[in-house]
């Protein structure tokens, strides 16, 4: 086997600081106009290490970008209700523009309920049964913000997906199920992969585009990938290893994405840039 690299790096960092620099020229212009500024509610249910620093990153981001937000952090033991009336309270706080529930909540909550919880206009991390349905027959809404990112990447990498076999990798509601509906509304022949799948290695060998979104450590072989294939590695695991391996993969592919600077940067920046949106339609000055 070759050692040699042959595929070039899907830069997720750059791609996403000129999404946040374009959110900040729009965040200071709905400021200038309105005399509001954008406004992010991030909830945060207990105090998982991972997830305190997505929602730290998020918010530092923000407020580079000229996008307050207002941080509400509830103890590990918080109810589904109590959750729920808390994300009901946001929904209609009109000072309040986007509201993001950081995944994952804890086994006790009812995440799908909490979720639906937030008004569709405030959904800017795409979560919502709403959005879902909106990105799933190709209509204007909010996208789940990694999926939305990696679709971001492949446009900006002109990657051509009419026709090609996209494999995702995942079935989760906020990553492997919405990418593959957007991958198939850029005519991709996708196919789902998921813990019941037999045989992981020969699909991924068929695909064309890879989607890993499992958040498992390497487990997509890097000899599975096809020579020229593009490959996305969204998966977010301790360390910051992806769902690939990469240094094999990277000898074989076309497209990469490296963990970390790839998908995860625009995962942010997607969510500023809805942030923005949704600011500008609640303050009335723009229409969706
Ligand atoms: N409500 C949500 N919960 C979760 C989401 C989400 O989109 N909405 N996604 C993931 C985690 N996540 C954001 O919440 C996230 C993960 C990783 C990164 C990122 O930028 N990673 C960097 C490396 C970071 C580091 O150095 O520590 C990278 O890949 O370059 C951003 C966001 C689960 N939950």
């Amino acid at each position: 086997m070759s050692t040699t690299q042959t595929a070039q790096l899907m830069d997720g960092t750059h791609l996403a600081k000129r999404i946040v620099e374009e959110a900040a020229v729009k965040a200071a212009e709905i400021s200038h106009r309105t005399g509001s500024s954008p406004c992010l509610a991030t909830v945060l249910v207990g105090e998982d290490p991972a997830s305190v620093t997505y929602v730290r990153m998020k918010r530092a981001r923000c407020a580079k970008a000229g996008i307050r937000s207002r941080h509400i952090a509830l103890p590990a033991a918080t109810t589904t209700a109590e959750l729920i009336d808390t994300l009901s309270d946001l929904s209609v706080d009109p000072d309040v523009h986007g509201i993001l529930l950081q995944h994952p909540c804890g086994p006790h909550i009812d995440e799908r309920a909490a979720f639906e919880a937030i008004a569709p206009e405030k959904d800017v991390d795409g979560v919502t049964m709403h959005s879902f349905a909106a990105l799933s027959f190709a209509l204007p809404g909010f996208v789940s913000c990694t999926p939305g990112g990696i679709m971001r990447l492949l446009e900006a990498y002109d990657v051509d997906l009419a026709g090609k076999h996209a494999v995702v990798v995942g079935r989760s509601a906020i990553l492997g199920k919405p990418a593959g509906m957007l991958l198939l509304a850029k005519d991709a022949t996708v196919t789902y992969c998921h813990s019941r799948t037999t045989d992981l290695s020969a699909i991924v060998r068929e695909a064309d585009v890879v989607v890993a979104a499992v958040g498992r450590p390497r487990l997509i072989r890097g000899e599975d990938i096809k020579p020229g294939a593009v490959v996305i590695d969204a998966g977010y695991n301790p360390g910051n290893v992806g769902d690939v391996d990469y240094d094999t993969a990277l000898t074989r592919a076309r497209l990469i994405t490296p963990v970390p600077g790839g998908v995860g940067p625009m995962t942010i920046a997607v969510l500023l840039a809805q942030t923005v949106e949704a600011a500008a339609k609640q303050l009335g000055m723009q229409r969706r």
